[in-house]
C-alpha cells in the first residue's frame, strides 16, 4: 500500500464546502443543466459537490502560476507572454480519464469564456501497431515502451514554447491503430488538459520529465474490480457499435459468440491492461496534485490533496 501521509484526506461532504469565499465557483442550477446537455454521461451530483470545488481549486493554482510567469518575464527584463497551463489527468485504463478531461474542459469554459481551453490524449503517442508487431510488443499496448516519448516530450516542449499551432497525432479505439496521416492541432490554449496513462510516468533516459510540463495533476483512482468492470462494459458498448461496421477492429469479434468475445476481453484486463495498472500506473499516483477516488457507479467518495 503507498504511503498516503502527504496527502489531506476528505470525503464528499468535506469537499463540497470549498468553493471560495464568496461562492463564485459554485454551480448554479442553470450552469448544470446547460453541462449535463453537452455530456449525458455525467452525474449533476459529482458536478456541483466535486468539479465546483476542482474548478475553485484549479483558479488558485492558474492565477498563482500567471503571475509566477509575469514576475519571472520581469526578472529576466521579457516582454510578458502567455504559456499554456497544463493540466495532466492520469488513471488506469477505462477508469474514466477522458470523461474527466471533457467535464473539466465545459466546466473551465464556462467559468472562464476569455480562456481559450484545450484537451487531448496521449494515446496518439503510441506506436503505430506496424511498430509495434516490428518491435514484438503488440501485447504490451499501453506500457511506457509502447509510446514515442521522444515525440512526445518534443510535442509537450512546443505547446510551452511555441507561440503558434503545435500538431499531434490521433490514436482510435475503432480501428485499434493510430489513424494515418491525420493530425489535431493545438492552437496556443490558456488552458491545456492532457489525459493519458503515462502522464505521470518518469521517462528512462531522459533529462526532461513527462511531469516537469504540468502544472496541476489529476489521478482517478478506484477499486481495481470496479475498472475491470468498467473495462469490460466499454468493450461491450465497442462491440455493439462496431456490429454494423466492417471497419472496426471490434467487428470482427461481434461474430464470435459471446462467451468466447467476453473471456477474450477478460485476457486483455488480466493479461495487460492489469500488469500495467500494478506496474507502471498506480505507482505514480502520488506524483498527482489531487486524486479523485471513484465508487462503484462513478461517484466520488473521496478526495486527497497534496500538502507538499
Ligand atoms: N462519470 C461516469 N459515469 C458513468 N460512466 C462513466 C463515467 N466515467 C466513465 N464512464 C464509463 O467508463 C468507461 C471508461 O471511461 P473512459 O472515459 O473511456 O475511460 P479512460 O479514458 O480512462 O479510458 C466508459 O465506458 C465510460 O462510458
Ligand atoms: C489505447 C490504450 C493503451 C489507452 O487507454 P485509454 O485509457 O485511453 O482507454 C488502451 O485502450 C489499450 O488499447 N490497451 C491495450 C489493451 C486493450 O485494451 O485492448
Amino acid at each position: 500500500m503507498q504511503d498516503l501521509s502527504n496527502y489531506y484526506q476528505f470525503s464528499r461532504a468535506e469537499w463540497q464546502n470549498f468553493h471560495g469565499e464568496n461562492h463564485n465557483q459554485a454551480i448554479t442550477d442553470a450552469e448544470l443543466r446547460k453541462i449535463k446537455s453537452l455530456d449525458d454521461e455525467i452525474s449533476t451530483d459529482d458536478v456541483k459537490v466535486i468539479y465546483g470545488p476542482i474548478r475553485h481549486l484549479l483558479h488558485v493554482y492558474l492565477k498563482n502560476y500567471r503571475k509566477l510567469v509575469k514576475l519571472k518575464n520581469e526578472f529576466m527584463g521579457k516582454k510578458n507572454q502567455k504559456v499554456p497551463f497544463i493540466i495532466g489527468v492520469s488513471g488506469s485504463v477505462a477508469v474514466g480519464k477522458s470523461t474527466t478531461a471533457r467535464l473539466l474542459k465545459i466546466m473551465l469554459e464556462r467559468a472562464y469564456p476569455q480562456y481559450v481551453v484545450g484537451q487531448m490524449t496521449t494515446d496518439g503517442f503510441l506506436y503505430p501497431s506496424e511498430v509495434l508487431k516490428e518491435k514484438g510488443i503488440m501485447d504490451k499496448k499501453g506500457f511506457p515502451e509502447s509510446y514515442d516519448m521522444e515525440k512526445l516530450l518534443k510535442f509537450l516542449t512546443d505547446v510551452k514554447t511555441e507561440s503558434g499551432v503545435v500538431r499531434y497525432p490521433l490514436y482510435s479505439h475503432n480501428i485499434y491503430d493510430i489513424i494515418p496521416d491525420k493530425y489535431e492541432e493545438v492552437d496556443n490554449p490558456d488552458i491545456l488538459i492532457v489525459e493519458g496513462i503515462n502522464v505521470l510516468q518518469l521517462q528512462k533516459d531522459s533529462n526532461i520529465y513527462m511531469s516537469d510540463f504540468f502544472d496541476f495533476s489529476i489521478y482517478i483512482d478506484a477499486e481495481v474490480e470496479d475498472i475491470e468492470k468498467w473495462f469490460l462494459d466499454r468493450f461491450d458498448k465497442l462491440l455493439e457499435m462496431a456490429k454494423d461496421d466492417e471497419n472496426s477492429y471490434y467487428h470482427q469479434f461481434t461474430q464470435w459468440p459471446v462467451e468466447k468475445a467476453n473471456k477474450m476481453a477478460r485476457d486483455v484486463w488480466d493479461e495487460i491492461n492489469y500488469p500495467n495498472l500494478k506496474d507502471y500506473i498506480e505507482p505514480t499516483r502520488t506524483r498527482a496534485n489531487l486524486i479523485l477516488h471513484k465508487s462503484t457507479e462513478h461517484q466520488i467518495d473521496k478526495v486527497l490533496l497534496r500538502k507538499y
